[in-house]
């Protein structure tokens, strides 16, 4: 029955997972889970690991990604994916939730809640999507305290901190492979390259920097949607789909709710629904079932 009520792995031997994939040279793919649901999902379509978008978060309640969601909400949904499954799973911290002693408790509550690693940017506060126009970096010295105090209050040395600069759509892509240089030197673990041109500046990057990196194939973005071969073959270590889950399912779930309204009936977009039976499945339905029947096998004295 291993892992039917939590994750069957524990939270270190999922971090120790994490490592080793980033040390494996191989590409990692971890698209966005916006609930354990899904995440069961990723699993089994089999992904190397989960992401969480802290866009998808805040969507998924309602709110525009401008750095309006607190640690616990964040702690707690990502906590609930984390134990969804066996992947390890990171969390995007945005920008820490806080001044760099607020990172810090903020890495200190996402390891309690089980997640594999964060990612911590250098935009200022409040932040700003990525991928949009008019965001504000800290300076470097700043951001270098902000990871310093993160790293500082990690107690599983293999809790990823991976640091994200923001800084290519503001101060240029030599500016950013920079922050990135001083940010491995702070401690980071893993560089988010985030908001890059073309192709050549993730090679750019995957030249000058001497850490794992991960990208961000977020639709309608600044980056054109670039395949898993073609990050295999200039060695990135990481990509991340973070939103994608919410779109497909909000794409979905918009033109389905526009037909039932016209049509005044759901039969026309079951083929699009998940089917209870195959909901079923990924809920291990059946296998609670026999834990429930294995539990309660008494009979009453005198049977
Ligand atoms: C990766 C990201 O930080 C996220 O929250 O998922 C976003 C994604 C997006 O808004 O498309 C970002 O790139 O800023
Ligand atoms: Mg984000």
């Amino acid at each position: 029955m291993s892992g039917l009520f939590s994750s069957g792995l524990s939270d270190a031997d999922k971090r120790r997972a994490l490592r080793a994939g980033l040390a494996s040279g191989d590409l990692q793919r971890w698209p966005g889970a916006f609930s354990p649901l899904v995440a069961k999902i990723v699993a089994d379509a089999g992904f190397e690991g989960v992401y969480v978008s802290g866009a998808a978060l805040s969507a998924d309640l309602g709110l525009p990604d401008i750095g309006l969601t607190t640690l616990t909400e964040v702690a707690a949904r990502g906590g609930a994916i984390a134990r969804a499954t066996d992947l390890p799973t990171l969390i995007d911290a945005d920008t820490g939730f806080g001044e760099p002693m607020s990172a810090a408790r903020t890495v200190a509550v996402l390891e309690d809640a089980g997640l594999a690693g964060c990612h911590l940017e250098d935009q200022v506060n409040p932040k700003r999507c990525g991928h949009l126009d008019g965001k504000e970096v800290v300076g470097v010295r700043e951001m270098v305290r902000r990871l310093g105090a993160a790293v500082s209050a990690r107690r599983d040395e293999n809790f990823v901190i991976c640091a994200r600069t923001d800084a290519r759509g503001v101060e240029g892509l030599d500016a950013a492979i920079s922050r990135a240089k001083d940010y491995v030197a702070a401690g980071a673990d893993l560089i988010f390259t985030e908001a890059l041109a073309d192709l050549d500046e993730f090679k750019r990057f995957r030249d000058e920097v001497d850490a794992p990196l991960l990208a961000n194939m977020t639709e309608f973005g600044k980056s054109d949607l670039f395949t898993a071969d073609e990050f295999r073959a200039i060695g990135y270590n990481v990509v991340i789909y973070p939103v994608t889950t919410l779109r497909l399912a909000m794409g979905a779930v918009e033109s389905g709710l526009r037909k039932i309204a016209a049509d005044g009936t759901q039969a026309g977009v079951l083929d699009g629904m998940q089917h209870r039976a195959r909901l079923y499945e990924f809920l291990r339905y059946a296998d609670y079932n026999d834990f429930d029947s294995s539990i309660f096998t008494y009979t009453r004295a005198g049977e």
